[in-house]
């Protein structure tokens, strides 16, 4: 595995065998300011070899060795490296209603390392995302971006509860949706680690306009993941109607230094096996990706914090609740975090991620500190990031359940312990106090009653009576 990611030099032909959108997404990323065109001349002259092209362009080719500075980490395609196995089988770890893809392929990260990829077909084989490089007409995502920009000077800190300590997270956010009866709700009737939203805000022209492109994409996704990794049905719990975004939460990284903590997102009112398109805009930055591996393998996991208003930490829940729901947690217990390995992506301007619904309840995500980044001619050293988000209506906080606290109480998965995963996750609802600075959680727990489509089968009673 080391090899992956610290190899001196690649084999002389593992570059040919790359497609050319993977050397054109490797080249964009290095080199933001240069146009798309004039890349693949510059490529084409050079015989399609990489480094060539990067001396050309006026660049040392980037390090072979991981790490964190601005240049991101070159790592050939994992094609070249013939890592599929034959035969058909389950992936190592992934759940039984998974079915397998035609090849199995080998778990490539493990403990302590990171594996870096670039390739759409690697990212979509190893992790439970897929990419689109250069997403949107350049002119679009550069519109898309400046109105960001401006819109992120007024962002804000997002605080949160960490043990015993309220910290604020380490870059600025700002939550927009459709309309503005939907504002005035997430305003009055959601709930944030405890607090009501005060800065929510209607859709910006182009945050409208780029919303109807990706929930195309997205839901093109949906249905090629479901053909290709899921055995052609959707996942237990995963919502059978096309995915619909109904807000989109923009995050601003100023500098390398800014970043989000290891987290899984809020599920309370996206509810069970949400999909997320996420867009990127402005500076390169890494966005790793590891598997939540299950309290009987390795116990005592160390809680992630819960890095702000979309994001969820997973174990956060009173001692009484944790117990139930078989989740480790407390404070003190070795690290594991990190024991099936970190993937690393890299997200350049004009990348869209989507995070499939094999996401949030297994794999926790992040985007890690940098010690630099190549300025972005149009955003400097800053990054926007723009989750689209579903918001189901099903899980609208009017009709979930409440804790004696009195306000809406938040779903979490019950993912530390292994069960049969022919079942599907378990889900529950707790107390939101958990992460609420200066509050102590109650003991409301509730397992979460939901029916094949995810919804909670409470919600359908109502509405169908
Ligand atoms: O900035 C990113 O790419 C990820 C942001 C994120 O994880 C979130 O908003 O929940
Ligand atoms: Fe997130």
């Amino acid at each position: 595995m080391d090899a992956f990611v610290t190899r001196k030099k690649r084999k002389s032909n593992a570059e040919d065998n790359e497609p050319t959108e993977v050397k054109l997404a490797i080249l964009a990323s290095l080199h933001p300011a240069v146009h798309h065109d004039t890349l693949l001349d510059v490529l084409i002259a050079h015989d399609g070899d990489v480094d060539a092209t990067l001396r050309t362009l006026g660049a040392k080719p980037p390090p072979r060795k991981a790490g964190g500075g601005g240049t991101p980490p070159f790592q050939a395609s994992l094609r070249s490296f013939a890592v599929a196995l034959p035969g058909p089988g389950p992936r190592p770890g992934a759940p039984k209603d998974m079915p397998s893809p035609t090849k199995r392929a080998k778990v490539l990260s493990r403990k302590g390392t990171t594996l870096h990829l670039y390739d759409p077909m690697d990212i979509s084989e190893h992790t439970p995302c897929t990419i689109i490089h250069n997403f949107l007409p350049l002119a679009e995502a550069d519109a898309l971006l400046r109105e960001l920009l401006d819109e992120s000077k007024t962002f804000t800190k997002a605080t949160f509860k960490l043990f015993d300590n309220v910290v604020s997270s380490p870059h600025t956010s700002a939550l927009y949706v459709s309309s503005h009866p939907e504002l005035q709700e997430q305003k009055h009737e959601y709930v944030y680690n405890g607090s009501r939203m005060t800065d929510v805000r209607t859709l910006t022209p182009h945050l409208e306009r780029v919303k109807h492109h990706v929930q195309e994409a997205v839901n093109r996704e949906i249905q090629e993941r479901i053909r290709t990794r899921y055995g052609g049905t959707k996942l237990k719990y995963q919502d059978p109607e096309p995915w619909a975004p109904n807000a989109a939460f923009v995050n601003c990284y100023d500098g390398p230094q800014e970043n989000v903590g290891w987290h899984s997102d809020q599920l309370t009112y996206l509810g069970p096996r949400p999909v997320i398109g996420s867009l990127s805009l402005g500076v390169t930055r890494e966005f790793r990706v590891r598997r939540i591996v299950p309290s009987d393998d390795a116990p005592g996991d160390q809680p992630d914090p819960d890095p702000g208003p979309g994001c969820s930490a997973a174990a956060t829940a009173t001692a009484a609740a944790a117990a139930e729901a078989g989740e480790g947690g407390g404070k003190g217990g070795p690290d594991r975090g990190d024991l099936a390995g970190q993937i690393a992506i890299h997200l350049p301007h004009n990348s869209l991620l989507v995070m499939h619904a094999d996401m949030q309840e297994a794999w926790k995500h992040s985007v890690s500190p940098a010690r630099a980044v190549d300025p972005h001619p149009v955003a400097g050293r800053r990054r926007i990031n723009v989750t689209y988000r579903y918001y189901r209506p099903s899980f609208h906080p009017r009709g979930t359940p409440r804790c004696p606290c009195g306000v809406p109480a938040v779903l979490r998965v019950a993912n530390r312990t292994r069960r049969n995963e022919a079942d599907g996750p378990r889900y529950f609802w707790m107390c939101h106090a958990g992460n609420v600075p200066g509050k102590e959680a109650c003991k409301f727990f509730r397992w979460a009653e939901l029916d094949e489509d995810g919804n909670p089968v409470d919600y359908k009673r109502h509405n169908t009576a």
